[in-house]
């Protein structure tokens, strides 16, 4: 079922699909590619069409030996697309999923590629917004580097800042994927640089643990932790790793690190974590009034509910993705976001510590209840910001989906 995109390239099967459109394995005048075809009614968007040529010239020109490269943009027809360097791999979800934790070498090899990345971005004023694990792409045809790890490149440049347009999501919204969204985008401010510091130390903490710092659960509640609570310790992990982590998880953006410093303290560290096995984490239980909502039973012909808080990155979109993808919320008001009295960030559960579930889990909650008073609150919070999710546009609720496959 091959198709021509424009007049230079054709689109012959897919390697994938993400919520702003399908990716193609394509060929092009000089050889293989990667072709991101946009959803149809993105497409159709005059206004969207602009910017994406407005574009132009700062997607085509970043190029780095960890970013995909933008070959070229194509608009033709109800068509719109980008043309990328094809990378014969997989993504680091994938790999994420396959392993459920990377040893610390790994990981801190594959986090150095992006922050080298980011810092070639952000010196060409680009700021990428999206970083998270599906959009690190695994080169199997690189060289294997410390730890075992092929070479990590990040995609997606540009795509969420072309799609926020104000007529798609209104100054008030947020556009992002709940787990690494840094706390000041909550809060509303203008993203910089230093979000997608704040995203990278987000990814790297999960490669280590399994786990994100702040997510699980309803969005409105993920939204709630960046900005009230602090990053729980992971059992195991060596002290410099850890300061580097907090540091570039600060509230505040101005205490983050720098891309460039941060490749450089991670580098300077892989020598260290030579040899060393994953951390020794289980994935915490979420606090019982953290918990997903119950999935209604199916009806016959219903299409599968997502489990977690997934909210599709433009309003109509259906992610085809099993996995939690981008948000586009309110931002919530201070009063919604005044609940961090008392913390709900998942703590780490050390092996042997009670199991979510378990009797003796049940028991701790119990002494929980009689002892927290503050708890009300934290309930009335997390209501609170579930209400202004459940009040944002119909359309933007999650869209059920699997997906995705990584270049052959
Ligand atoms: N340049 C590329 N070369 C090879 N495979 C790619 C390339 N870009 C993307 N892919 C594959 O295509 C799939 C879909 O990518 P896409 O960027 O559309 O989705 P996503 O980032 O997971 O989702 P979303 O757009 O919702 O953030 C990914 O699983 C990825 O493995």
């Amino acid at each position: 079922m091959a198709r021509k995109i424009g007049s230079r390239y054709t689109a012959n099967q897919i390697l994938g699909r993400g919520s702003a459109g399908t990716v193609w394995l394509g060929e092009g005048p000089d050889g293989p590619v990667a072709i991101k075809l946009l959803r149809e009614d993105l497409a159709s968007d005059q206004e969207l069409v602009g910017r994406f040529v407005q574009e132009r010239t700062a997607l085509l020109g970043l190029e780095h030996p960890h970013i995909v490269t933008v070959r070229d943009l194509v608009v033709d027809g109800n068509d719109l697309a980008l043309v990328m360097d094809l990378v014969r791999g997989t993504d680091l979800r994938t790999r994420l999923e396959r392993e459920r934790r990377l040893a610390p070498e790994a990981a801190v090899a594959i986090v150095a590629d992006i922050a080298d990345a980011l810092a070639a971005a952000h010196a060409a004023g680009v700021v990428h917004r999206d970083v998270k694990p599906e959009n690190v792409l695994l080169d199997m045809r690189g060289p294997l580097g410390p730890g075992g790890s092929h070479p990590a490149l990040l995609t997606d440049f540009g795509v969420a800042k072309l799609i926020d347009s104000p007529k798609r999501t209104r100054a008030t919204k947020i556009i992002g994927t709940p787990d690494y969204l840094a706390p000041e985008i909550v809060e509303g401010l203008p993203p910089r640089a230093a979000v997608d510091i704040y995203a990278l130390a987000t990814v790297l903490y999960e490669l280590l643990a399994g786990f994100t710092p702040f997510g699980g659960g309803h969005p409105g509640a993920v939204l709630r932790r960046h900005v009230t609570e602090t990053v729980v310790p992971l059992p195991g992990i060596p002290e410099e790793l850890w300061q580097l982590l907090v540091q570039c998880l600060a509230k505040a953006p101005a205490s983050r690190l720098r891309a460039s410093e941060l490749a450089d303290r991670l580098r300077e560290q892989l020598p260290l974590l030579a040899g060393m096995p994953p951390l020794d984490v289980d994935e915490p239980g979420l606090a019982e009034d953290e918990t997903e909502e119950p999935a209604p039973a199916a009806e016959p012909g219903d299409e599968p509910v997502r489990r977690r808080g997934a909210v599709s990155l433009v309003p109509g979109a259906r992610p085809d993705s099993n996995r939690d993808t981008h948000t586009s919320m309110r931002v919530p008001g201070p009063d919604e976001l005044a609940g961090g009295a008392h913390g709900t960030a998942r703590a780490p559960r050390p092996a042997g510590a009670a199991r979510p579930g378990s009797a003796r889990h049940r028991a701790a909650v119990r002494r929980r209840r009689v002892t927290l008073g503050v708890a009300g609150v934290v309930v009335a919070a997390v209501v609170g910001v579930g209400a202004w999710w459940v009040s944002a546009d119909g359309d933007d609720r999650p869209a059920p989906a699997d997906h995705r496959t990584s270049a052959p």
